[in-house]
């Protein structure tokens, strides 16, 4: 089974100043802490981390002691947006099908580095659910707040039945055809895989998420995962929220 890591994002919301998948958080790197943590789940054989051209020496660098005999571990390089670099991870994995640890998955799993805190029994239950039959999964938590939808102007248009909302998180997981036919079929962006495998016609299934998957967006949720991984710490590393860079076009995601 492997995983592909869209790392290459740029974290203008979290406003570093640098690509939020290489922020640390107490010493190791976001994207060093989803790939340890996808392997440490056991469910996960090999690893595609997709990173920002500049940054392919450091990850192969950061990521090197999690490669093994067992463990395939392949950086490659990210593009625009998030389905162009799961589309490169994807690829990757392709290429390197004929090494002796890649035959072949019967379960695809993408993850982004951003949500890092993910626990192993999260990653563990879209497995299962797809080695059961699922062919798209998606971890889902309850919306708790009451959701308007609006219109160009702001004005609220209709009040979705909470009850059947859900908020979407990763690890997201697929049989293998399915996760590369919705890919070969994308035309245009998505904002999660499995939005790709439902505009194909394919049946995506739910598992219970966990809020320690939550995605590291902002400088309060870097420093809300510095408090969950060392309860006890003052918040060294915390990013300054005053210091965040202004967020251009893409403050509206
Ligand atoms: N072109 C992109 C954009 C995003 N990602 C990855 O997709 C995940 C989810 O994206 P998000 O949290 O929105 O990250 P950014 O795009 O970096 O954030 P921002 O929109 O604030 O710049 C992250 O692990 C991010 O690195 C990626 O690989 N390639
Ligand atoms: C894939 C995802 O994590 C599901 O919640 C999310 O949609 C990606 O985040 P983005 O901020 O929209 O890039």
């Amino acid at each position: 089974m492997a995983a592909v890591v869209p790392a290459a994002g740029s974290g203008v919301r979290l406003g570093a100043g640098l690509p939020k998948a290489f922020v640390e958080l107490h010493g190791r790197t976001m994207l060093e802490r989803a790939a340890a943590g996808l392997l440490a789940s056991g469910a996960v054989d090999d690893v595609v981390a997709v990173v920002p051209e500049d940054r392919v020496a450091q990850a192969e660098s950061e990521l090197a002691h999690l490669r093994d005999d067992d463990h395939l571990v392949v950086v490659t390089t990210g593009g625009a947006e998030r389905t162009d670099s799961v589309r490169n991870g994807l690829a990757a994995l392709t290429a390197h099908r004929h090494h002796p640890r890649a035959a072949v998955y019967d379960v695809l799993l993408v993850h982004d580095a951003a949500r890092c805190l993910t626990p192993p029994d999260a990653i563990r239950r879209v497995v299962a659910a797809v080695r059961t039959g699922a062919v798209a999964v998606v971890p889902v938590l309850p919306v708790v707040d009451t959701v308007k939808q609006v219109d160009a102007d702001g004005y609220v248009v209709g009040t979705p039945d909470r009850a059947a909302l859900r908020a979407v998180q990763t690890p997201q997981g697929f049989a293998p055809d399915v996760l590369l036919a919705a890919y070969d079929a994308a035309g245009d962006v998505a904002t999660d895989d499995a939005g790709l495998v439902e505009r194909t016609g394919g049946r995506v299934a739910t598992v219970p998420g966990d809020p320690l998957a939550f995605k590291i967006t902002t400088a309060d949720d870097h420093s809300r995962a510095l408090a969950e991984l060392d309860p006890g710490s003052p918040d060294t590393g915390a990013l300054d929220p005053g210091a965040l860079v202004p967020a251009g076009p893409q403050e509206e995601k």
